[in-house]
């Protein structure tokens, strides 16, 4: 386990209610979860185009846990992910949610979608607006899409405790342009924190950050996940860090799950079913 070092620190809020604290309340409103599984996939196959991507893909995924999908280039990590979002429809099988029940109506994957958030490769930022504005993007789809007005301070509030609970308060009103590699990724945490979610889902995040503040970050995330009790399911490259940061790991090959254990159960074996080439 990596030692548990304070990157983005907390900071508390005019309300004395860190971020945390807050989403940990929403996230056990919000959800039905207790000791079941958030997420449950049933022999689920997604297609793009005309093509099967995903295969009988059958997955729980526990309240609370944190889940690394590792697999080559192109073996549907994505897809998977755009799937676990409510994005992508599968072809056959059925996903189920806590408190929600199939996802199989646009009200259930409205809900769904309501109650996730997702962390991109490159952050996905518009560079020329400020972190506070990017981080109420985050935010969209809590008001009137049309509306000229300024954001109502409500949501102000939640997108400056978002960016405190990252460090990144002091450099709320900077444009994201001139922030470094490492303070653009916390911003793009921030974005996905707002929103309250009680599922993250991070696709390669780390990606562009060198390898010393990826093993710092990741512990940082470690600990936002848990103290905001969120269900995390994160695609790594990197199968040390995947390791280290999840509870379990899922391996994908050819759009089929190929190995599903504890991190310690991931050797060479089960790695090389994945990865015939390393
Ligand atoms: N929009 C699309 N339309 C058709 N096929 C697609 C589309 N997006 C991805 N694919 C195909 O689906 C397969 C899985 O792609 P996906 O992006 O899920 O893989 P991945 O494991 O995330 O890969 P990488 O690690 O390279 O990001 C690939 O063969 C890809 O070419």
């Amino acid at each position: 386990m990596i030692e548990t070092r304070r990157l983005f620190g907390t900071q508390e809020l005019d309300t004395g209610q860190s971020v945390a604290e807050q989403t940990t309340k929403s996230a056990a409103s919000g959800t039905e979860c207790g000791p079941a599984a958030l997420l449950v996939l049933d022999r689920v196959s997604v297609k793009r185009g005309t093509s099967n991507v995903l295969s009988d893909i059958s997955l729980d995924l526990p309240c609370g846990s944190i889940t690394a999908i590792v697999g080559p280039s192109g073996a549907g990590k994505s897809t998977l992910m755009a799937t676990l979002n409510g994005l992508l429809q599968p072809s056959a099988g059925l996903l189920s949610a806590a408190g929600i029940g199939r996802l199989d109506s646009a009200a259930s994957l409205l809900a769904h979608r309501r109650r996730t958030a997702t962390v991109f490769q490159e952050h996905a930022l518009i560079a020329r607006l400020s972190a506070l504005d990017n981080v109420l993007l985050g935010l969209a789809d809590r008001r009137n899409p049309f509306s000229l007005l300024p954001w109502p301070r409500a949501l102000r509030e939640q997108a400056i405790a978002a960016l405190a609970e990252v460090g990144l308060l002091d450099k709320a009103l900077k444009p994201v342009a001139r922030l470094s590699g490492g303070e653009r990724q916390r911003v793009g945490i921030a974005r996905a924190l707002v929103r309250r979610p009680v599922l993250l889902l991070a696709d390669e995040p780390f990606a562009s950050v060198d390898p010393t503040l990826t093993e710092r970050m990741a512990d940082e995330f470690r600990r936002l996940v848990h103290e905001h009790s969120l269900t995390l399911v994160i695609v790594l490259h990197q199968l040390d860090l995947a390791r280290q940061l999840a509870d379990r790991i899922v391996g994908i090959t050819d759009g089929r799950i190929a190995f599903e254990g504890e991190p310690d159960t991931f050797d060479a074996t089960a790695q090389a079913r994945i990865f015939p080439m390393l």
